[in-house]
């Protein structure tokens, strides 16, 4: 059993308090989300329309569609791939080896949905289960992070994550003590960040555009876009999948409640609060506009991917010619860091790309309410406090170099605002 970190480490998140009420808070407002948007003002700080009984949350027959839904995923993950990457070192100057077969994954999974779809699979009642759907997602990642904090307890210490090992059980079941929990070669954190929920929050899309369609005689302009947008996002992860190899939740973060609650329950059943307003709360959109926010999300996808992607290429390897170009500060760890190209405007270009997402995911559903803004909201928090997190690391991990980055790129998300 590895020793706790020292009582020094300066811990996230607010310490055990602020995880504690991370633990109870990110369930409520998700829950306080799926009964707001469904409700006549849809109002984001108002009380939820009602409080709903167990009736209305339990229900055996979501739980069995969740864990068939993380079967099916798992099988997929499991199926031979074409390319087996190796990740980043990791403290034993060990690599992970990692299957990259998620776009696979996906196309898979499009093709049985639609073959349930041609024989009568009802995808239209999904948004009717969602509330139940969410529910049996939150148990499921409270049972299954618990079996991970117990996993932790025999992991070697060099098995274990820089954070979410303190002492305390709370904090460390929040943050999560083990770095790359496996059972062989399964990797349980790799395949949650990006197959079972990531995929589920299109299908949810998909069913609330279908249910649309049902009720209106055809899907609204809104719908198209918010459905097109969040595909494209969630093709594109699937797509670079070995990119998340070098995100800080898999190379620093443990996997604990907070990852695994995120993953499974959060990203879907809240990423999809747009098209949920839209199905209760159907907006006007004319073609202009619509032109517009399709503008808006296609720049924000190309520094999105511009900027990842030159990343995860330099990092890979710094003189493949679509980056040996760029102008570089060297460290004394023997890495590099970009001063020129994506990495040269601000310190996170990645976000920025993000933020503007956000923000054309948001549009589609008007101005008259705050509710579709929420994600919009959350994911500029998360971000910031993100960068902060980063920017600690990469001052642990480069020293001088990264006050020398910082001089060189003084703003950190937005050019000459943040
Ligand atoms: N939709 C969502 O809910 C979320 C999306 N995201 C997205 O995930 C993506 C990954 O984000 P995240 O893991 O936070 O961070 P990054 O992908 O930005 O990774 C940060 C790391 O990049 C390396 N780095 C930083 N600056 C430079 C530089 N100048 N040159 C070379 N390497 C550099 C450092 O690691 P090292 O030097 O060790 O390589 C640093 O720790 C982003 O696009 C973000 O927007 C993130 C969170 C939630
Ligand atoms: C406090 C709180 C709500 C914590 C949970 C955060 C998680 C939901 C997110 C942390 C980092 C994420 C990433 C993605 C999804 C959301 C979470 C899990 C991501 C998979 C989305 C698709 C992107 O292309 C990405 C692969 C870059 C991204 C990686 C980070």
């Amino acid at each position: 059993m590895a020793p706790p970190q020292s009582s020094r480490a300066s811990l996230d998140f607010g310490g055990p308090l602020g995880a504690a009420a991370l633990i109870l808070l990110l369930p409520a407002t998700m829950f306080h989300l799926l009964l707001v948007a469904r409700s006549g003002p849809a109002r984001l700080l108002g009380p939820p329309p009602y409080l709903p009984g167990p009736e209305a949350l339990w229900s055996p027959r979501a739980l069995l569609l969740l864990l068939t839904w993380l079967g099916l995923q798992a099988a997929l993950y499991l199926l031979p791939a074409r390319k087996v990457v190796e990740g980043q070192e990791l403290k034993n100057k060990s690599r992970l080896r990692y299957p990259v077969n998620g776009f696979q994954a996906l196309v898979v999974t499009a093709l049985l949905v639609g073959l349930g779809v041609s024989a009568g699979l009802p995808l239209g009642a999904l948004p009717e289960m969602l509330l139940p759907l969410a529910f049996a997602a939150t148990l499921t990642a409270f049972v299954f992070s618990l079996l991970l904090y117990l996993k932790a307890l025999v992991a070697p210490a060099y098995a274990l994550a820089p954070g979410g090992n303190s002492g305390n059980p709370i904090y460390d079941f929040f943050l999560g003590r083990e770095l790359n929990p496996r059972i062989c070669s399964f990797d349980f954190k790799y395949f949650c960040e990006l197959r079972p929920g990531l995929m589920a929050w299109v299908l949810i899309n998909l069913a609330l555009l279908l249910q649309e369609a049902e009720l209106r005689g055809s899907p609204s302009l809104a719908m198209w876009l918010v459905n097109g947008f969040q595909l494209l996002y969630v093709a594109d992860a699937l797509w670079h999948e070995e990119g998340v190899l070098t995100t800080m939740d898999i190379t620093h973060d443990g996997f604990g409640f907070m990852l695994a609650f995120g993953d499974l329950a959060w990203v879907p059943f809240t990423y999809s609060l747009q098209a949920q307003f839209l199905l209760y709360h159907p907006q006007p959109l004319g073609l202009p506009m619509a032109s517009v926010i399709c503008l808006l999300n296609a720049v924000g996808y190309y520094i999105f991917r511009g900027a990842n992607s030159q990343k995860n290429t330099f990092r890979k390897n710094p003189s493949d010619p679509r980056v040996a170009d760029l102008e570089t500060i060297p460290t004394a760890t023997g890495r590099q860091l970009l001063v020129s190209g994506w990495w040269g405007m601000v310190r996170h270009p990645n976000y920025l790309g993000d933020l503007i997402m956000a923000l054309a995911w948001s549009l589609p559903c008007g101005v008259s309410h705050l509710l579709p803004y929420f994600y919009l909201l959350y994911f500029t928090a998360l971000l910031v406090h993100r960068e902060a997190r980063d920017e600690q690391q990469c001052l642990q991990k480069y020293g001088l170099a990264w006050h020398e980055y910082c001089k060189r790129v003084p703003y950190r998300i937005v050019p000459y605002v943040y």
